[in-house]
């Protein structure tokens, strides 16, 4: 009891959605005498439906957050017929019987008709009926708080996630950039991030979206605003964050991608806006700066960077996306001190 305790006292105290998947794997790898426990993000890409590892912790280990890296789509569900019927079937769980009763045990974690997320239990033994009640215990309270968490994280217009979590994120990106890839003994087929890659950040801002408001009225604004979101997390990729600043602004945190690549997401998603009927609207367009994450500038730096960018390009034209080095490079663009910001509102 005293241990169930101690977890649960651990995992209400985070406010984090990282730290509460850490300590709900550890949580469950003890009471559970696991030999792994991961917890899976259930996504999918392309038509097909994919396990992401968020975090996993092996038996006398310290859980650990899986890194997402470009390349990495995700482990096939249709390898895991077992948990592929349980989602299927919209059950509570399921599981693959191993030798001497042990096995693995898959809990997806059901919000509605939906599960985003999944512990997957790897225990050497069979689990007794009293041990499957506390973790069916702890899963239910891991639920409710990843829904309080959620709730908190996100802007209540658009669903994405708000300005008070950028923070956090930007600080999580920053810390993994640069930083050397650790090596992972149990997992020797993961592949390396390719040298090229970087983290990135871009400023996503509506053009002229004053008109759509004073010609449209804010309901219709509102909704525009929706459908930019909608288009967002479609044009971005599950490990990527997307953020409403404020207003008719987002911003967007592109992980481990190759300069040629984060043009290719970024203009996907311009091009998509741009094709888009917006309904009695019509055509919207955005504008869009982005600029190379590097660990050696403070954030305010970062940011400012990407609103000189996105500034240009509003100045050009609008509807189109700028990269922050390039103008540099090519003289269009003076490189600024790191506490300079742009405003244009
Ligand atoms: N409907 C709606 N409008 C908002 C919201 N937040 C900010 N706005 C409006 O967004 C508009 C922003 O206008 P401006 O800053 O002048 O910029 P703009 O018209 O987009 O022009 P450019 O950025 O120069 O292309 C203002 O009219 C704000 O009232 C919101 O949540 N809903």
């Amino acid at each position: 009891m005293d241990c169930l305790l101690k977890h649960m006292v651990d995992m209400t105290g985070h406010r984090d959605h990282h730290m509460l998947d850490l300590s709900v794997s550890a949580a469950v790898q003890e009471l559970a005498a696991a030999a792994r426990v991961r917890v899976l993000t259930l996504a999918s890409s392309g038509g097909k439906q994919l396990l992401r590892p968020r975090a996993v912790i092996g038996a006398g280990g310290q859980a650990r957050l899986e890194e997402p890296y470009e390349g990495a789509a995700g482990e096939p569900l249709a390898a895991l017929p077992e948990l592929q019927a349980c989602l299927a079937a919209r059950a509570a769980s399921a599981a693959r019987p191993g030798p001497d009763g042990g096995g693995i045990l898959w809990l997806p974690l059901w919000i509605g008709e939906r599960a985003d997320t999944c512990l997957e239990i790897t225990h050497p033994a069979p689990l007794l009926d009293a041990t499957m009640h506390t973790i069916a215990g702890v899963v239910s309270v891991y639920r409710n708080f990843q829904n309080l968490l959620d709730y908190s994280e996100r802007d209540s217009l658009t669903g994405l996630l708000n300005r008070k979590t950028f923070d956090d994120q930007l600080a999580r990106m920053l810390q993994s950039t640069d930083a050397p890839e650790p090596s992972l003994p149990d997992r020797p087929e993961r592949r390396q991030p390719h040298a090229d890659q970087r983290q990135w950040l871009a400023v996503i801002d509506v053009d002229h979206f004053k008109r759509v408001n004073d010609r449209f009225g804010h309901l219709y604004g509102d909704e525009v605003l929706i459908l930019i979101a909608n288009l967002l997390q479609s044009s971005f990729r599950a490990h990527d964050r997307v953020f409403r600043f404020g207003g008719e602004e987002f911003v967007v945190l592109l992980r481990s991608s190759t300069l040629e690549n984060a043009w290719k997401i970024i203009e996907r998603f311009r091009t998509s806006v741009e094709a888009h009927h917006f309904p009695q609207v019509g055509q919207v367009t955005v504008s869009v700066g982005f600029v190379a994450l590097s660990a050696s500038e403070p954030p305010v730096a970062i940011l400012g960077h990407a609103d000189q960018a996105l500034y240009y390009a509003k100045a050009n034209g609008r509807n189109r996306a700028c990269h922050y080095e390039q103008l540099v490079a090519e003289g269009l663009l003076q490189a600024a001190a790191s506490n300079d910001t742009v405003e244009f509102f």
